[in-house]
């Protein structure tokens, strides 16, 4: 799919969700969690199906988001489904042979090591000098080390990694201070549960129906959203929100 130029109002629109400038190097980094869903809340039409939901105007605003953050963030999952480039395609100021310099870094969590760098197409993207190479968060030292990778171990309580643990090391490690977490369905249905790590949510809502065998999201327990606006397009629209800090 092409890029077009972005739509001028989609910028004030999503200028107060995005990280800000001055974000204090003391804070945890600041998190955006984003994806495109159908009307019927599905993501892909189905496990490990790459599915286009968005439309020209908002797959646009992906990369100006891309662009706006330190690290690009996805589970195993969708990594594996989709084979993606998570490198910045464009933005309205910077020419397209600088944009690499702008892409955030892909940071994979794939504590069980199934996914290969060399052969992906974001290996290729690096070794054109168009995207950044990964970190992988792995559960323990991997018995190869690919190159140009950085690995951050984090041996998670029965395979989960902590949230908390990963956005500071990120930080205190890599020097991410925002990072844009992208899917897929796993990922998000446990970051919605946790207004403590999310900053912003920015959903594209494409009119599209996936059907019921399409991968879903929907978290575990009711969760209620403050701040919403709404931008609408063509045939997609863009819900921005916060999480509603918990009380307990
Ligand atoms: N429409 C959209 O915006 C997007 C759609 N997708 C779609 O989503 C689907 C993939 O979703 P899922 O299968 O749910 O995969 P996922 O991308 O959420 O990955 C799940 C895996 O990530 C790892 N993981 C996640 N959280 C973890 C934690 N706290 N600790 C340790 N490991 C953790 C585990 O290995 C887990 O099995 C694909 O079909 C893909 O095309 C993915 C991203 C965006
Ligand atoms: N914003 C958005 N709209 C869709 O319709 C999508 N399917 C996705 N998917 C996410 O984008 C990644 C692909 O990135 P590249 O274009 O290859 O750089 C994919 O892995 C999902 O994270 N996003």
């Amino acid at each position: 799919m092409s890029l077009d130029p972005i739509r001028q109002d989609l910028i004030p629109f999503l200028a107060s969700y995005l990280p800000p400038e001055q974000h204090n190097i003391e804070n945890k980094p600041f998190v955006t969690l984003t994806y495109a869903q159908s009307i019927d809340a599905r993501i892909s039409l189905g496990p490990g199906i790459r599915t286009s939901i968005s439309d020209v105007e908002t797959k646009v605003m992906t990369h100006y988001l891309r662009y706006h953050h330190d690290g690009i963030l996805i589970g195993s999952g969708t990594v594996l489904a989709d084979d993606p480039g998570l490198n910045c395609k464009w933005h309205p100021d910077v020419a397209e042979s600088k944009l690499s310099e702008y892409s955030p870094r892909p940071i994979i969590l794939d504590p069980s090591q199934k996914w290969r760098f060399i052969g992906s197409k974001m290996y290729d993207l690096f070794k054109n000098g168009e995207g950044k190479s990964p970190i992988i968060v792995v559960s323990e030292k991997p018995q190869v080390e690919e190159e140009y990778i950085d690995y951050l171990i984090i041996d998670g309580h029965q395979g989960r990694i902590d949230w908390k643990t990963l956005v500071d090391r990120l930080s205190n490690e890599f020097g991410i201070k925002s990072i844009m977490v992208e899917g897929g369905a796993f990922v998000i249905n446990e970051l919605l549960l946790r207004d403590d790590i999310v900053d912003s949510l920015i959903v594209t809502v494409g009119s599209t129906y996936l059907g019921e065998d399409g991968v879903q999201v929907s978290p575990k327990k009711a969760i209620s959203l403050i701040d919403a606006d709404w931008w609408k397009g063509k045939k997609d629209s863009i819900m921005a929100a916060r999480l509603v800090p918990r009380t307990n």
